[in-house]
């Protein structure tokens, strides 16, 4: 039975490797935290009333809420310019902070310098362990709502992330405040136990502990942490047991762990913990927002406009991608976008869905002027899209990929699921549902619970498909949605393109499968050297000389010209 010393010292290393769970689930590498924790324990072990004056469990949770807040505030500093940086960058600054603040400290007389400073020992395994479960619980809550799959998604892929109407920028600073409130609690509980606090407890030695506990743990599951933890700060005690006790021991195990977890098991302890994926029982074939008892959506209707350019131009430096391009596009268009290799089309799609802003012209998408507006807020109003090379959130499985595609149709429920409230379990049913509606409108129901990357290229198609339709989209823009397909998957495809059109969607296809374009669209714009050569029916545009010349010429016999 390990010590007292031992379970506390599991739990508050389980709660600051939760510090480092809190942003890594979103993808996001921070070494702030053994900062903030240094700023909470000095922080609140000044601030905080003397236990002999209100007693122990009153003064540490004083203490616990003035290191919290100051968590969150040093990270709020801390994080607004930095937010903007991604990978080893961001790591790199919140690292200098921390090593900032550890020298501050050092400096500051009145904190006792390098020797430290005497904090009464208030802390027992039942508050240590109460705190630990409460954060543990805190982030069990998380990972299934609408806002952990929202982080997942924005670890998985940021930009698809964004294109499915995720604020990215807002989500990276909430995983950075709630890692800083847990690191600031992290330092309060250390401070409060070990009864003499140095600026060397808050290291660059403790951050990479810390990291490599959430690491080893698992990132991707709220036990992680905990297993994390326990493993870990039991390595001394075994090594006692057995009578190793060399202090070399435990960094070397714990490096040698982190590289074997890297390389053979990326999503750590928690990963051999097995997952369950409830495929909803599904009714109806509708993908409506009304019908999914969602956030309802007004569509255009038939022949109103959706997407107006105007002289719309992009150029990359001396490559001009897009020259002066005049396009309207209206409801319940089935328009074809074709054109040889590099004649601008992805270019144009991603002006229209606002992740490339025009270097002249004007673009208007549902009453918004994308390029000027975020690219969340561009899903938001109501487009949806696939890519030309699939960004499908890999470790997802297809059901919670779709979940993602609703995320702009849902509510938020993680504060709902916390409170155990009733109704955010009819949300997130409700949101199942529709999302394995769209599953089966794609043939994929049977694949519900297959991780994305697992799925066959034709399956993963498909699932961007039922992705960006769980979005209720007004305007799907589809970005060579058959590449890859044999010719019976594709004429399935034109089947479900042309059924989704007669529901009333406007849809932005682009193809290089021109059989399929001609079968399924009803009008057809080729672009050449980023020109519209040629606008109109399947028969027009074939019978043009110019588009024949530029890019039909080359059809092959099947009619597949790339
Ligand atoms: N980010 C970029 N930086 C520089 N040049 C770019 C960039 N994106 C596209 N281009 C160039 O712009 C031109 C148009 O590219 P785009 O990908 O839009 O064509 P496309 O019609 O979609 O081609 P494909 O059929 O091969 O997908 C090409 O010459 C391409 O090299």
């Amino acid at each position: 039975m390990p010590g007292d010393a031992t379970l506390v010292f599991i739990a508050i290393s389980g709660i600051f490797a939760f510090s480092f769970y809190a942003v890594l689930v979103a993808g996001q590498l921070s070494l702030g935290q053994a900062g903030f924790a240094a700023i909470a324990a000095f922080g609140s072990a000044t601030l905080a009333p003397a236990p002999s004056q209100v007693g122990d469990v009153p003064a540490l949770l004083i203490a616990v809420a003035i290191g919290m807040s100051m968590g969150v505030l040093a990270s709020i500093v801390l994080g607004l310019p930095t937010m903007h940086l991604r990978g080893v960058f961001l790591a790199i600054a919140t690292l200098g902070f921390a090593e900032a603040v550890r020298i501050l400290i050092i400096n500051m007389e009145s904190l006792g310098g390098a020797q430290g400073m005497p904090v009464p020992k208030v802390v027992t395994p039942a508050i240590a362990w109460v705190f630990l479960l409460l954060v543990a619980y805190w982030f069990w809550r998380q990972g299934p709502s609408r806002y952990g799959r929202a982080l997942a998604a924005i670890r998985e892929d940021e930009l698809a992330a964004r294109a499915m109407g995720i604020d990215v920028g807002r989500h990276r600073l909430q995983v950075f405040v709630t890692s800083g409130a847990l690191a600031g609690l992290y330092g309060v509980l250390w401070a409060y136990f070990v009864r003499l606090i140095a600026p060397e407890d808050f290291s660059f030695t403790t951050a990479i502990d810390g990291l490599v506990t959430a690491v080893v743990g698992g990132s991707t599951l709220f036990v992680g942490p905990i297993l994390g933890s326990i493993f870990l700060t039991l390595v001394p005690d075994l090594q006692r047991a057995i009578g190793i006790d060399a202090g070399w021991i435990r960094p070397f195990l714990a490096s040698l762990l982190l590289l074997l977890v890297i390389l053979f098991l990326p999503g750590g302890l928690a990963s051999l913990v097995p997952r369950r994926v409830r495929m909803p029982a599904v009714t109806g074939t509708d993908l409506g927002s009304e019908a999914a008892g969602l956030e309802t959506r007004q569509h255009p209707a038939d022949g109103e406009p959706v997407v107006r350019l105007r002289g719309l131009s992009k150029d990359y430096g001396g490559v001009h991608a897009v020259r002066g391009v005049d396009l309207e596009v209206t409801g319940g268009e089935i328009l074809g976008l074709i054109g040889p290799n590099g004649a601008g089309k992805t270019t144009l799609v991603n002006m229209i869905s606002g992740l490339v802003r025009g270097t002249s012209g004007t673009v208007e998408v549902l009453g918004i002027r994308p390029g000027r507006t975020a690219v969340h807020r561009v899903a938001a109003a109501g487009v949806s899209r696939t890519f030309q090379q699939s960004r499908l959130f890999p470790r997802l499985s297809a059901l919670e990929n779709t979940l993602v595609g609703s995320h702009v149709l849902t509510r938020p429920t993680f504060v709902r699921r916390m409170l155990w409230l009733p109704s955010a379990r009819r949300d997130e049913q409700r949101a199942l549902q529709h999302a394995a509606r769209c599953l089966r409108r794609v043939g994929l129901a049977d694949k519900a619970a297959v991780p994305a990357k697992a799925l066959s290229y034709g399956d993963q198609r498909r699932l961007e498909i039922a992705r960006a339709l769980a979005a209720d989209p007004s305007l799907l823009i589809l970005d060579e949605p058959a590449a890859g397909m044999n010719h019976v998957e594709a004429a399935g495809l034109s089947d479900l393109i042309g059924a989704l059109g007669r529901d009333g969607l406007t849809i932005l296809l682009i193809e290089h499968n021109v059989a399929m374009v001609m079968r399924t669209c009803s009008r057809i714009v080729v672009l050449n050297f980023g020109e519209v050569i040629a606008t109109g029916s399947p028969e027009e545009v074939a019978a043009n000389s110019e588009v024949v010349e530029a890019y039909l010429g080359s059809a092959e016999p099947e009619g597949e010209p790339r």
